[in-house]
C-alpha cells in the first residue's frame, strides 16, 4: 500500500475493535519463554517487531536482521551475549544502524561481554560471541533508553550471581522498566529497587507459568483520538485491564482532559465522547513516562483546536525517526504552528485546517496511526500507509470498522 487518501468522515464513529496484545510485554515474554520454556504466553502480539523478535529467536542463522525494532536489536544483544556458543551478527534497518546502543554494548562488555561494531562505534550491526557472564555488578547511564535496562533485567536471573544495577543520572521511561521488573516477579524472580539501584537474584528455573498478554495501550491511543474529534463517539476495545503493567494506560485520565470518559467492563474499556471539553484550556503534560502516545495526543489537540505544551520527550529524537522534527512538518503543513526544542513541544491553538495533506510519515507507523484520526475534521492522505504493521498490521482495517 503506497499513499492512502482518507476522505472526511462524516459518519460519528461507533464499534468494537479487538486489539493485539502488547509489543512490549510480548518482546519480553519471548526473551524470558528461552529461558524458561515452561512458560506459556498468550495474546502475543502479531507486531512486524514481535514477529521478527520470534524469528530471531527461533533462527539457526548466523546474521540476524531485526529491521527497525528497537526493543528487538536491544533485548536481543543482552540474550546472545549470554547464549553460550552464539556467534552471530545482529543488524537492522538503515534508521536501526543510527539508533545509538553505546550505553547498553559498554554495560555488557563491563560484565565480560564479547560484542564488536561493525561499522560505526555505538551503533549496529554488532558482532556478538554469547558465553557465560560471571561478574554481578554494573552501572548504566538511565537518561537516553530505558530499554538498555530492561534488557539488562532480562538476562539478570539467568546469571550465576544475579546482577545488581546502579544507576547514573535521571531514569526516562520508568514504566517499561516496572513492566519488566512486575513480569519478572510474575515468573517469580525475587527482586529489589531501592533508590538507583536494582538488584535481580538468579533464577534458573520456574515452576510451569501461564502469562496472557495485556492488548496495546499504545494501539488503543488512536482510538482516544478518533473518540475526542467524534460528538457522541462510542469505542469498545478489549482485551484490557484495570491494573495494567503498561504506562500508556494513563491514556484514560489524559483523554478525560479532551472529552472522552473510559469505562472498565470485565476485559474491555469502554471508550465515549462526554462533550465536556474547554478547548480553551491548555494541555501541559510531561510524558516522560509516556512517550509513544506523544504524537497521537498532539495530533488530537491540534484537530480540536486547542494549545498543548509538551515536555519530556527527550527520547523522541532517537525513535523511528525524529519525532519532534516529523510532528512539527507535518502539523505545519496542515496549517498548525509547531516549536520545538530537544525535550519539549508546543502547539499553537489553530482553528483552520488545510484539506487534501499529504502527511509524510518517515517509516514511523506511529506518524501514520497519529494522523489518521484527522480525518474527521478533513480530507487527508497518509504516505507508506503500510508502516503500520510495525506495531498494529490490522490498523486500517479497523480504523475502517469504526469510521464507516
Ligand atoms: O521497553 C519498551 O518496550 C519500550 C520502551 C520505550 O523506549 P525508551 O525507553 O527508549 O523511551 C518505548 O518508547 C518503546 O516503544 C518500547
Ligand atoms: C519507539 C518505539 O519502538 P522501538 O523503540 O521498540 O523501535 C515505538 O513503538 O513507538
Amino acid at each position: 500500500m503506497e499513499s492512502l487518501k482518507i476522505h472526511k468522515i462524516i459518519k460519528t464513529v461507533k464499534g468494537d475493535i479487538k486489539i493485539t496484545g502488547s509489543k512490549s510485554e510480548s518482546n519480553r515474554l519471548l526473551v524470558l519463554q528461552q529461558f524458561y520454556p515452561n512458560l506459556k504466553i498468550e495474546n502475543v502480539s502479531n507486531s512486524d517487531d514481535s514477529r521478527l523478535m520470534q524469528k530471531a529467536l527461533e533462527s539457526t542463522g548466523n546474521e540476524i536482521n531485526i529491521g527497525h525494532a528497537g526493543t528487538a536489536m536491544r533485548f536481543l544483544t543482552a540474550y546472545f551475549s549470554v547464549k553460550e556458543n552464539a556467534k552471530i551478527v545482529l543488524t537492522g534497518s538503515h534508521r536501526m544502524k543510527n539508533r545509538p546502543i553505546k550505553i547498553l554494548v559498554d554495560a555488557l562488555r563491563d560484565l565480560g561481554a564479547k560484542i564488536d561494531y561493525l561499522e560505526k562505534d555505538g551503533y549496529p550491526p554488532l558482532s556478538i560471541e554469547g558465553k557465560k557472564l560471571t561478574k554481578d555488578f554494573v552501572e548504566i547511564d538511565g537518561n537516553i533508553s530505558s530499554q538498555y535496562i530492561s534488557a539488562l533485567l532480562l538476562i539478570a536471573p539467568t546469571l550465576k550471581n544475579g546482577l545488581q544495577l546502579k544507576f547514573k543520572g535521571e531514569i526516562t521511561s520508568v514504566p517499561y522498566i516496572k513492566m519488566t521488573l512486575t513480569l519478572l516477579a510474575e515468573l517469580g524472580v525475587d527482586l529489589t529497587w531501592d533508590g538507583d539501584s536494582i538488584s535481580i537474584h538468579p533464577k534458573p528455573i520456574i515452576e510451569d507459568k501461564t502469562v496472557i498478554v495485556e492488548s496495546d495501550w499504545s494501539s488503543a491511543s488512536y482510538y482516544y483520538s478518533l473518540c475526542a474529534l467524534s460528538p457522541n463517539s462510542e469505542i469498545k476495545l478489549s482485551a484490557y485491564k484495570k491494573a495494567s503493567l503498561q504506562g500508556d494506560a494513563v491514556l484514560a485520565s489524559i483523554y478525560k482532559n479532551l472529552g472522552v470518559d473510559t469505562s472498565f467492563k470485565e476485559h474491555s474499556i469502554l471508550l465515549k465522547n462526554t462533550g465536556n471539553l474547554n478547548a480553551s484550556k491548555l494541555m501541559n503534560l510531561n510524558l516522560i513516562g509516556a512517550p509513544d502516545i506523544a504524537q497521537t495526543i498532539v495530533v488530537t489537540c491540534f484537530g480540536l483546536g486547542m494549545e498543548c505544551y509538551l515536555t519530556g520527550l527527550h527520547t523522541l529524537k532517537i525513535k523511528e525517526t525524529d519525532r519532534l522534527v516529523a510532528l512539527k512538518n507535518e502539523i505545519e503543513k496542515l496549517g498548525g504552528e509547531v516549536f520545538i526544542t530537544n525535550e519539549t513541544l508546543h502547539l499553537k491553538s489553530s482553528k483552520k485546517i488545510k484539506e487534501n495533506v499529504s502527511i509524510a510519515t518517515y517509516d514511523d507507523h506511529r506518524m501514520a496511526m497519529a494522523f489518521a484520526p484527522l480525518a474527521l475534521k478533513t480530507s487527508i492522505i497518509i504516505e507508506e500507509a503500510n508502516v503500520v504493521s510495525k506495531s498494529y498490521p490490522t490498523f486500517w482495517e479497523d480504523f475502517k470498522k469504526v469510521t464507516t
